[in-house]
């Protein structure tokens, strides 16, 4: 029996068949899944598990689902494989992430691929494997971003485990450590970083299903400045729509 013949209710998340959609939009903080809700129709919120959030709703005629998986790339793909057994074929994650030049605070950032810098892609396939991205999902992704008017970068993350060992210093002491990071970035021309890209588009690939990532630069990764949180509650509602829309596509192409 196959792992989708199987699964009538995920275990961590929760959720059944006929409570999820088809094609998910992956967050990491839950606060944004009511927030996200909003921007659908005839919602309804899974019970809370574990902290998991979950909500599907309906935009542009389509059944989207909505999980929040928290924060790193282990529990990101569980995520993202519990709604693959569940029959979903279309995932985005969207969120934040760290910007590089030519990317500025408040740009978007489209993974084109990831370098697979994290640990949890290693048990979906050998590092020779590469992570990338749908090429149709990102078509569609594209062409909402052109019609946005939003100035948008495409190109390749990298993504990392240790937030502040290799991510973010906290104190001068340690910004040494994130040397490994900044020369990534220029060495291989990263145009942004987070925690979970590579997991999900390798997990994805080796699922057979379509994935991406969608961002907003929040932190820049020479300065460490981020952006405020009045800024960014103007930018996260146009990450939905771009999102949303992107994925009603997705699920309409799917029928
Ligand atoms: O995209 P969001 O949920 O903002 O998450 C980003 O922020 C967290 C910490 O950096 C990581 O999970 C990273 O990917
Ligand atoms: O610094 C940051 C900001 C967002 N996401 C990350 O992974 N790192």
């Amino acid at each position: 029996m196959t792992e989708k013949e199987q699964t009538k209710q995920a275990w961590y998340i929760g959720a059944k068949r006929d409570e999820v959609g088809k094609a998910a939009i992956l967050v990491g903080d839950p606060a944004r899944i009511e927030r996200i809700a909003a921007h659908m129709t005839d919602v309804h919120f899974v019970p809370e598990q574990r902290g998991l959030k979950t909500v599907t709703g309906t935009r542009g005629g389509q059944r989207i689902t909505v999980s929040a998986f928290g924060m790193g790339a282990p529990i990101a793909t569980i995520v993202l494989h519990e709604l693959h057994a569940l029959g979903i074929r279309n995932f985005l994650r969207i969120g934040t992430a760290m910007a590089v030049p030519p990317a500025k605070l408040g740009d978007f950032v489209l993974a084109d691929g990831a370098l697979r810098t994290d640990g949890t892609s290693n048990s979906y396939a050998p590092l020779g494997f590469p992570a990338i991205a749908d090429f149709d999902l990102n078509l569609v992704v594209r062409e909402k971003l052109k019609s946005s008017g939003k100035t948008w970068h495409a190109g390749i993350f990298g993504t990392y485990d240790g937030f502040y060992t290799e991510m973010f210093a906290l104190s001068g002491e340690r910004r040494s450590i994130i040397g490994k990071l900044k020369d990534d970035i220029q060495r291989l021309g990263l145009i942004g970083t987070d925690m979970e890209t590579s997991a999900l588009l390798t997990a994805a690939r080796i699922l057979g299903v379509r994935a991406s990532t969608l961002c907003i630069a929040t932190v820049d990764a020479n300065t460490q400045e981020k952006i405020g949180d009045d800024l960014m509650a103007t930018l996260e509602p146009d990450m939905f729509e771009l999102a949303l829309d992107s994925m009603a596509a997705m699920a309409a192409g799917e029928q």
